[in-house]
């Protein structure tokens, strides 16, 4: 199981100085939706550039020209990009032949799938990397969380490695590792804690755990 830390309400600097205090801790950092609106995909390239013993994914949040974004994503770094659950097959397709040509993975990100079962099913046959099931700020506005969606990927996916996002704090960590995600994202429960290098070696150990 792996940890992914993901930024989204910060610019490049913050992000590097955050990155440098968990670095250890972390296998992935995501630079999030609104830091490559904020700042593009420059910022994919400048943590790339600090820190490139870490993987780097780029929540493009892909939605269309998968090929294209998956290209332009790859040339500023990104090891990882997201591409939407509820795109086009064509968009998944695109993602996934462009990505193998640079040797890169991508996730598809299930926000707002509302059948996750067959969707995850279907996504799962394009070959995709990552299929990840997510509650995203408006949701978790809502007090959604995507625990029983895991369990529900978990299920159905035979290929593509399982990932859960969407508000996953230090308390809710052990119910999301009992069900044996491969890969854990936490962005606000990290970030939003007063120290970020405590937190982030707790959720670290937990994991490696198991
Ligand atoms: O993808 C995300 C969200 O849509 C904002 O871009 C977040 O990176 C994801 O939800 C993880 O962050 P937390 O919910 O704060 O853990």
């Amino acid at each position: 199981m792996e940890l992914q830390l993901a930024l989204d309400l910060v610019n490049i600097t913050e992000a590097k100085q955050v990155v440098k205090e968990v670095a250890p801790y972390i296998d992935i950092v995501e630079i999030g939706t609104p830091v490559v609106i904020n700042e593009g995909l420059h910022a994919v390239k400048a943590i790339k550039d600090e820190f490139p013993s870490l993987k780097v994914l780029a929540d493009l949040k892909i939605m269309d020209a998968g090929g294209y974004e998956v290209m332009k994503a790859s040339e500023a770094g990104a090891d990882i990009i997201t591409v939407l659950g509820v795109s086009d097959d064509t968009t998944i397709k695109g993602a996934v032949e462009e990505a193998r040509k640079q040797n890169k993975k991508i996730m598809v990100d299930m926000i707002n799938v509302k059948d996750i079962a067959t969707r995850a099913q279907e996504i799962d046959s394009l070959g995709v990397d990552y299929i990840c099931v997510h509650s995203g700020y408006d949701h978790q506005a809502a007090g959604k969380n995507s625990f029983e969606d895991l369990a529900t990927i978990k299920r159905v996916v035979k290929q593509a490695k399982t990932a859960i996002a969407g508000g996953i704090k230090l308390q809710t960590l052990p119910e999301v590792i009992s069900a044996q995600p491969d890969l854990v994202i936490v962005g606000g429960g990290i970030t939003g804690s007063d120290d970020k290098q405590l937190v982030a070696a707790q959720m670290h150990r937990m994991i490696k755990q198991g």
